[in-house]
């Protein structure tokens, strides 16, 4: 699979590109055979959906808040998410279809349940969303496993990012690639942070560095290719006026094919051009100057709060814990909670730290819960 060749350093020239149908198919197979089909003739390489199992991934609260927007599917941001998840059937259907026509199929694992489910359906790879990337229980899970991961860092700082590299060091995974991504939808030009890739590059020389954008249109995408990014994840759409959170910074069939024809011109080596020459390559313009502004520290920015205050992932009661308990692994979860806890990645911190408080089953566990 040219995936493996490219995250094994064995193919160096070409980009592997993936359509990230994830939830654009309206909770419809058919919409989802469709665009499986429009991204093969597109010139995709893979088309991704994501799998969550709505208990593993949020809370009850969570699940139950009331989803006020134009783009809900459900009163509640649970009957929302019901609406856009396939079942195990669909899945295996999809998955068959996908097989008729050549081209990858996977999903994003948002929970450790659909880990299991994406390893039984054994998938060409698996991919970890930015929401995860600091969810290191469910990383080490997928570490221990043969297939190659791909780990999107939106929302995380740099510091995440390098104890990301080391898990996967300390797991032994050498078939990870890692993607920059900036999560807010769409990604202004100025936000997209593009150098990033180059300091991935630097600062990670042994791990391939891809790009999953979420921004409008496909300069930067193609800017992101030559600074160096051989993934290039885009979210992928039969039309970008329809309902739904991510449509409108998608990529319809005629710009994808654009996309993928001008990475599939482009000389590729394992050098990467410089700013300046990939601005002068691609006709320059205020969108690519902005996207290839010079970057500092890796921080979670601003625009991503919103994604992350929805989306992030924070400790909460695996059961329900008595005050003056001191917590152990597995006291604690890791979920999508309303209201948010600690961070995910704070999980190993706490162990051994007693409760302050009681806590409920799948009620978040705060920074005022522990006595230090
Ligand atoms: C961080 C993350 O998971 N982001 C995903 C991938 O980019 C998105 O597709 C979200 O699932 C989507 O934007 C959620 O929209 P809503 O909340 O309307 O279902
Ligand atoms: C959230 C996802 O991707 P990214 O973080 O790359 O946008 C995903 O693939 O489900």
């Amino acid at each position: 699979m040219l995936l493996n060749d490219i995250i094994s350093g064995k193919v160096v020239d070409t980009v592997y590109i993936i359509a990230e149908i994830g939830q654009n198919h309206q909770g419809c197979v058919e919409t989802a055979k469709k665009m499986i089909w429009e991204a093969k003739k597109a010139g995709c390489h893979c088309v991704k959906f994501q799998k969550s199992d709505l208990p593993a991934k949020f809370t009850r609260s969570a699940l139950n808040r009331e989803y006020i927007t134009d783009h809900a599917w459900g009163k509640t941001y649970g009957e929302h998410k019901e609406y856009l998840e396939f079942s195990k059937d669909q899945y295996l259907q999809l998955q068959a279809y996908c097989e008729e026509l050549s081209v990858d199929f996977t999903a994003s694992a948002m929970d450790e349940r659909s880990l299991e489910f994406l390893a039984d359906l054994n998938v060409p790879f698996i991919k970890i969303g930015s929401g995860d990337a600091n969810n290191f229980p469910l990383l080490k899970k997928a570490a221990s496993w043969d297939f190659p991961l791909v780990i999107s860092t939106g929302m995380q700082t740099m510091q995440t990012v390098e104890r990301i590299v080391q898990t996967m060091r300390e797991s032994g995974k050498q078939d990870y690639a890692l993607m920059h991504c900036v999560s807010s939808y769409p990604t202004a030009p100025e936000d997209c942070s593009l150098q990033f890739i180059s300091v991935f590059k630097r600062h990670f020389p042994n791990v391939v560095i891809g790009y999953s954008g979420h921004e409008l249109g496909v300069v930067v995408s193609q800017a992101a290719v030559l600074l160096g990014a051989r993934i290039v994840e885009r979210h992928f759409t039969l039309d970008k006026s329809q309902k739904g959170s991510d449509h409108r910074c998608s990529l319809e069939p005629h710009e994808l094919n654009a996309l993928t024809v001008a990475i599939a011109n482009f000389k590729l080596s394992a050098l990467s051009l410089s700013p300046k020459e990939i601005f002068q390559e691609l006709n320059g313009g205020r969108e690519l100057e902005a996207a290839l502004q010079d970057v500092e520290y890796k921080t979670i920015l601003p625009c991503e709060l919103p994604c992350r205050s929805k989306l992030g992932k924070s400790i909460v009661a695996a059961r329900s814990l008595k005050k003056g308990n001191r917590l152990q692994l597995s006291d604690m979860a890791i979920k999508v909670s309303e209201p948010s806890g600690l961070t995910a990645e704070a999980y190993l911190d706490i162990v051994g730290k007693e409760l302050a408080d009681n806590i409920g089953e799948d009620e978040p566990i705060r920074g005022s819960n522990i006595i230090n």
